[in-house]
């Protein structure tokens, strides 16, 4: 297998020519683990090892390697390119994109999960897991990075088709519209579709909560008991099993990486995963009499409207309020460097100068301010 296999494209080749010497190689970053350093360079998994360089210089996490990442490697002895331990990480090349989340415990920090990820699969298992809100909180995870999420339902055995519409019908009506699929590992449903349905040289990966049946999936997709599963207790609950956040290649050529289960979804940064993930709350609110409405009680308020007729989900608006605030108590926590990083005004449900612009010429917005 070569390098397209990894899913080194033209993109990263333009990279890769601008960022690798020509006595360095590419390779993908398979697996981190405890600091060791998987490499795939198209022949086989070898570790490298991390230059002092990038201990000196980083001034965030993003700056170290990260699973999917592609990097240039330095080879110590040029006979030994594929002999493990002889390598060592010269410099990462641009990400398409980085799947990140507040860190459990250390508020300051984030903690990257993967990069270069093409689509990013909820699992959720349709018998115990499933919450509106949980999941549109893992779509502002997944907006945020760019990356397009696809739903996965498992466990469908364990519910009565009619209860799965009406889940399913809730997701629409909170005004999601991403594709779902529904599986089961035990009767095999969906699983030929879901097989189908992943695609050659593209990188996938699972993110959902403990026992939830990430690694049953992952294992009928590789034709082995690779993983570690583990029984569920009796409220269903799962409990963690293993560490492995490992970019896998399937037989037929697609890749995944599996995350372990997550207790906790703390949602970092997130305008842009916000914007998409309630454009149509913003979108409404754009429309308020006053463009500094705080969608309370003023007059001409369109959410209160919508909210009112029902056009506008209350539970869906609860949780945006709910993660936008989080999302400003955790930016008042966020240190200065990361700040700086990441520009300012992380939430903010009022048009901006430029978009209040757009919608003058448009007429739909009125001039006046009103006091606050
Ligand atoms: N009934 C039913 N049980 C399933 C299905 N898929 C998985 N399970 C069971 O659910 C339990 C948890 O599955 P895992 O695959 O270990 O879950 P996980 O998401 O990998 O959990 P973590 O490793 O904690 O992240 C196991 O007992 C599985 O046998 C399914 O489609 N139907
Ligand atoms: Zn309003």
């Amino acid at each position: 297998m070569g390098l397209s296999e990894l899913g080194l494209d033209n993109w990263f080749e333009k990279h890769a020519s601008a960022s690798c010497g020509p006595e360095q190689s590419l390779a993908r970053v398979v697996a981190i683990d405890r600091g060791r350093i998987l490499v795939h360079d198209g022949y086989g998994e070898s570790s490298a090892e991390l230059l002092g360089k990038f201990f000196y210089a980083a001034e965030s996490v993003a700056k170290f390697p990260c699973v999917g990442d592609w990097v240039c490697l330095d080879h110590h002895d040029s006979d030994s390119a594929h002999t493990d331990g002889f390598a060592s990480i010269h410099s990462i090349l641009p990400r398409k994109n980085l799947l990140q989340r507040k860190t459990v415990g250390y508020n300051e920090e984030f903690q990257m999960l993967a990069s270069n990820i093409d689509i990013a699969l909820i699992v959720m298992s349709c018998h115990y897991d499933f919450h509106i809100s949980k999941l549109e909180r893992f779509l502002v995870m997944i907006h945020e990075a760019h990356i397009t999420p696809v739903l996965l339902f498992t466990k469908a055995d364990l519910i009565e088709p009619d209860d799965l519409q009406t889940m399913i019908a809730s997701i629409r009506d909170a005004g999601i519209d991403i594709q779902i699929m529904t599986i089961s590992s035990v009767t095999g449903t969906g699983l030929d579709a879901f097989r189908q349905f992943i695609q050659p040289k593209k990188t996938y990966c699972m993110l959902g909560s403990s026992g939830v049946g990430k690694s049953t999936l992952m294992n009928q997709l590789i034709g082995e008991d690779r993983f570690e599963t583990q029984e569920v207790s009796d409220s269903g609950q799962g409990k963690h099993t293993t560490v492995r956040r490992h970019l896998m290649l399937l037989k037929q050529g697609s890749m995944i990486v599996d995350m372990p289960g997550m207790r906790e979804l703390a949602v970092a940064e997130v305008k842009e995963g916000i914007e998409s993930s309630f454009e149509d709350i913003i979108e409404l609110a754009l429309t308020c009499k006053f463009n500094n409405c705080t969608h309370n009680s003023e007059p001409g308020c369109r959410i209160q409207a919508a909210l009112a007729s029902g056009a506008l989900n209350g539970e869906h608006y609860k949780n945006y309020l709910k993660i936008q605030k989080e999302a400003h108590h955790h930016k008042k926590q966020t240190p200065y460097v990361e700040k700086r990083r990441k520009g300012k005004n992380a939430s903010r449900i009022n048009p901006t100068k430029k978009q209040q612009r757009k919608l003058r010429k448009q007429g739909l917005t009125d001039e006046e301010e009103h006091e606050s």
